[in-house]
């Protein structure tokens, strides 16, 4: 049997994580773990999709492996929805800020494969999320928050633990996630 693993994705906001753990899903089969958040849903976003979205009393009945605030938000991950996950697949994936990913490097050591994205010029992020369709007062809010601005730099625990992947170009980002998926002998079903 394959051992189970955990790539987990992390990076500021609009480095492309949600990108890269759909990439992963589509053409790898690797299922992303949801995870759950007190923020409110974007226009696009479902219940049991995007996240199970919490009040913020029905968040704190969840059993976590770890949480975090995160501009204001709470954000948890449970290892009942990890085991779901690799139910499915012996790789999953799960998208996490910066405190998050080492939480897991620490705790789940070699099962966990850390994959941190970021963009050359930070300012460029600012106009994904517009166009991504964000709420102008919640970009300013989360580019004002220190969990953000953590997360542009990758954290000392991670260095030479995460193979870092440069989002400026998404072509060149997805060739980059098929070596990673090689290296580990993961099959590409289609292009
Ligand atoms: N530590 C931790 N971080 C999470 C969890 N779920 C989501 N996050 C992170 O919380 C941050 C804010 O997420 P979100 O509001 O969806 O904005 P995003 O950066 O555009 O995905 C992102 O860095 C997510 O990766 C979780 O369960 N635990
Ligand atoms: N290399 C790229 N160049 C331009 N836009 C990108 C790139 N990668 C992702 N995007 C877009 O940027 C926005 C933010 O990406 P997303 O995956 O939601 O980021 P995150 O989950 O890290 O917040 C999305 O609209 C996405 O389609």
């Amino acid at each position: 049997m394959l051992p189970q693993r955990l790539f987990v994705i992390t990076g500021a906001t609009g480095t492309g994580k949600t990108t890269v753990s759909q990439y992963l899903t589509e053409y790898y089969q690797i299922p992303r773990v949801i995870t759950h958040t007190t923020r409110p849903p974007r226009s696009n976003e479902q219940n049991g999709g995007a996240y199970y979205f919490e009040t913020q009393n029905s968040f704190f009945t969840k059993h976590y492996i770890e949480y975090v605030k995160y501009a204001d938000y709470y954000y948890g991950s449970s290892r009942e929805a990890i085991t779901a996950a690799w139910t499915k697949c012996p790789y999953a994936s799960i998208v996490l800020d910066t405190k998050g990913a080492v939480t897991y490097v620490e705790t789940l050591g070699t099962q966990v494969i850390p994959l941190f994205l970021t963009v050359k010029q930070p300012a460029a992020l600012i106009a994904r999320l517009t166009k991504r369709g964000d709420q102008q007062e919640m970009i300013t809010q989360r580019v004002a928050s220190a969990e953000y601005k953590r997360d542009l730099a990758i954290p000392p625990q991670l260095l030479g633990q995460a193979q870092v992947i440069v989002n400026d170009d998404w072509s060149a980002a997805k060739r980059q996630l098929d070596q990673i998926m090689q290296d580990y002998g993961i099959e590409k079903n289609a292009d």
